[in-house]
């Protein structure tokens, strides 16, 4: 494959090539397998009289005078006249001064931008500018958009993208031409050009099948080898199942519901078995997967071993290394828990690494630096990954190497049906908790619009004079001129202004990991009262005290999301609520919101969303990314997952080595990939 720099291509310096870097992009062959996020259709112009707002349209006319460039504080508009046979129009753009060189009275040109409308009058905002013939080598065609960032426009990536398809190497097809034909399959070639430029929808699905067929052909032959290698392996770590867990679990203010004590003897009966455990827990937000990994955690060290577990963020490690303190003080467990996290300074990593090296550590609690070369273990028996769809098979795999042959113990929130999580997680067995419990209220929701916003901070303030804390998610960090979305640093400015005298902070995923941690810690202790966050709290974060999730642009969320969101509240015993803001007046937005409002079951959600988008529907809001696919998506493509399985299944059943001519390019592939897998880790 082309693993040239992308700033080998031509126009691409250095600045650029930094900004396809924030994307992820630093290859010719991570830019190819950029691929769109949707398509535009590139329609006839219309007349200026027809426009109609919220819609992205497009006109074509001649500009009636040289545009005007104004300056506001910070923002430099340049405002031009549009006029054609049918009337006239205004179009404007921001911080684009250099327009003002190029546009000049009398000019005739293509605008296409969405139409807004501004003190009662319509306007195009934005626009993209066309020659006619320009346009003209466009229109009707498909034509893709690609995830953006700041300062790297949409043009800039569709120009890169023709200039690497036409430079490239042409790459022989890795799956035998045997098996594209059974499985009515596009050429690799043929199917990475048509994805980035199809010339219709036809030949978009088609190209976009084979490069679905490929990510989850990958993936469970990589499943296939790991549960090859594992399988029916004998533990060197014999467990006997120690008293004091015994006691320490009898002591707990709760007793464990019938879901989780059967679970949890399943794990028991792995550990105690004599074979290497490989294992997923599956249970829906909420339903306490937590403890059954404290009380394996706890039979490990009891036995003189270690056990590690491992999660997707730092908050998340910090959290449970707390609770776990926290848990073995009051219930004087001598066992002493570590934290490892990547922004931990030089000299606490290094008493960190000696503790575990040295064995005064029992539990080792971190994020993915506990994978790192320099953590050595001793006696490691059990690896915990809290999975939450962060992690690839090579994660897990790469832990497992850190012992010998330790456990492995998967935990995961997403809520897919058995059958797909067979395939999914083939070489794991599965216990499910498919109970919640009993203390738990049911959380109430609303969908409402964004009017309500004031009987909104009126209940959260009654909550808060009650002692209960809240959370107030907002789609992006700050202000942006592209997106029209809530953003934290200013709706928690306007939020303090609104509700002055509480204690209200932010949380997101760019402040410093310091930052992140006092900040959640002040709120997991009652000291903040409100915590205005982008989705960095989705993942696991446990503070039962806190009663209401308020979610802003809850539409640009899937649902599985807004569930993962939601299942932040309802975690004591208090009654907890989630107000859903529907920020949108489009169609179909409010009737998905509204699957929340009826249920607060994972599985149910998963389900109606899926009838809701049917499975012809790719481009609609993915599910957020339950696994590392960049197109596929594991519930609307679910049928071809299963066809690939079964494939898989039937190569290895003919040549378990890949040994076979025809099978070459495929197990150089296969390497290649878990290669990757390893690399996207950033050890
Ligand atoms: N059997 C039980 N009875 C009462 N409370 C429980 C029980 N089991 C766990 N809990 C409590 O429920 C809360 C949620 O549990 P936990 O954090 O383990 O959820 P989880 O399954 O990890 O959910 P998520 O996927 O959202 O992280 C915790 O405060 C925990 O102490």
């Amino acid at each position: 494959m082309n693993q040239k720099s992308i700033e080998s291509l031509k126009g691409i310096g250095e600045k650029t090539g930094k900004l396809f870097q924030k994307i992820g992009v630093d290859t010719i062959e991570d830019l190819l397998e950029y691929y769109p996020r949707a398509y535009d259709t590139y329609e006839d112009p219309s007349p200026i009289a027809e426009i109609k707002p919220d819609s992205v349209m497009t006109v074509a006319g001649m500009l009636e005078r040289t545009p005007d460039v104004k300056r506001y504080s910070r923002v430099q508009v340049v405002t031009a006249v549009l006029r054609d046979g049918s009337g006239t129009m205004q179009l404007i753009w921001y911080n684009m001064p250099y327009l003002h060189a190029t546009l000049k009275a009398g000019m005739r040109a293509v605008f296409r931008g969405k139409i807004i409308k501004k003190s009662g009058r319509l306007i195009m905002e934005q626009p993209e500018v066309y020659t006619a013939e320009a346009y003209g080598e466009i229109i009707h065609s498909m034509q893709p958009v690609y995830g953006q960032t700041k300062g790297l426009s949409n043009k800039t990536i569709v120009r890169a993208q023709k200039q690497a398809l036409s430079a490239r190497l042409i790459i022989r097809d890795y799956l035998p031409a045997d098996l594209r034909r059974k499985h009515e399959l596009a050429e690799y070639n043929f199917a990475i050009e048509h994805i980035h430029f199809p010339s219709d929808r036809k030949e978009l699905l088609f190209a976009r099948k084979r490069l679905v067929f490929d990510e989850f052909f990958l993936f469970l032959m990589a499943v296939r080898r790991l549960k090859d290698k594992r399988e029916n392996k004998t533990s060197p770590f014999a467990i006997q199942l120690s008293d004091e867990v015994k006691t320490f679990q009898e002591s707990l203010p709760y007793s464990l519901t019938a879901a989780q004590q059967k679970v949890l003897d399943e794990v028991y009966a792995d550990m105690t078995g004599g074979l290497v455990m490989n294992r997923l827990v599956q249970g829906d937000v909420g339903s306490g997967k937590t403890i059954i990994a404290i009380l394996a955690l706890l039979q490990a060290a009891c036995n003189g071993y270690q056990g590690a577990l491992m999660v997707p963020t730092e908050v998340l490690a910090r959290q449970h290394y707390e609770s776990m303190n926290e848990l073995f003080l009051k219930y004087q467990i001598n066992k002493v828990p570590v934290l490892v996290t990547g922004s931990m300074t030089a000299k606490e990593k290094r008493i960190a690494y000696e503790k575990i090296a040295n064995h005064e550590a029992d539990i080792i609690i971190g994020t993915h630096a506990l994978i790192q070369d320099k953590v050595i273990y001793d006696k490691l028996a059990l690896v915990i990954t809290d999975e939450q769809h962060r992690f690839g098979v090579g994660q897990r795999e790469l832990l497992g190497k850190k012992g010998e042959e330790p456990h492995v113990m998967v935990m995961s929130a997403t809520p897919i049906p058995r059958t797909l999580a067979i395939i999914i997680y083939g070489d794991l067995d599965i216990s499910v908790i498919d109970e919640l419990p009993a203390n738990r209220l049911p959380i109430k929701n609303c969908v409402v619009d964004t009017g309500y916003r004031k009987k909104a901070y009126d209940f959260i303030k009654k909550e808060v004079a009650a002692g209960r804390q809240a959370y107030v998610i907002c789609p992006m960090v700050e202000a942006s001129e592209m997106i029209e979305a809530e953003n934290v640093v200013d709706y928690t400015a306007a939020l303090k202004e609104t509700l002055p005298g509480m204690s209200i902070e932010y949380l997101h995923g760019k402040m410093k990991a310091k930052e992140k941690n006092s900040i959640m810690e002040r709120f997991a202790s009652g000291e903040v009262s409100v915590l205005v966050s982008t989705t960095v709290v989705e993942v696991g974060v446990n503070v039962p005290n806190a009663t209401v999730m308020m979610i802003e642009n809850a539409e640009r969320f899937g649902l599985a999301q807004l569930h993962q969101l939601r299942g932040r509240v309802g975690r004591g015993k208090y009654q907890s609520y989630c107000i859903l803001v529907n920020g949108s007046d489009q169609d179909g937005t409010k009737e998905r919101l509204d699957i929340l409002n009826k249920s607060n079951d994972g599985f149910f959600i998963a389900s109606e969303d899926l009838k809701l988008r049917g499975p012809g529907d790719i481009f609609g809001i993915r599910q957020s990314g339950e696994m590392e696919f960049k197109l596929g998506d594991i519930f609307t493509d679910a049928n071809l997952l299963k066809t690939v399985s079964e494939e898989v299944k039937h190569i290895f059943s003919e040549d378990p080595d890949l040994e076979k001519e025809e099978n070459t390019e495929l197990s150089r592939k296969l390497s290649e990939y878990l290669e990757k897998s390893y690399d996207r880790l950033n050890l």
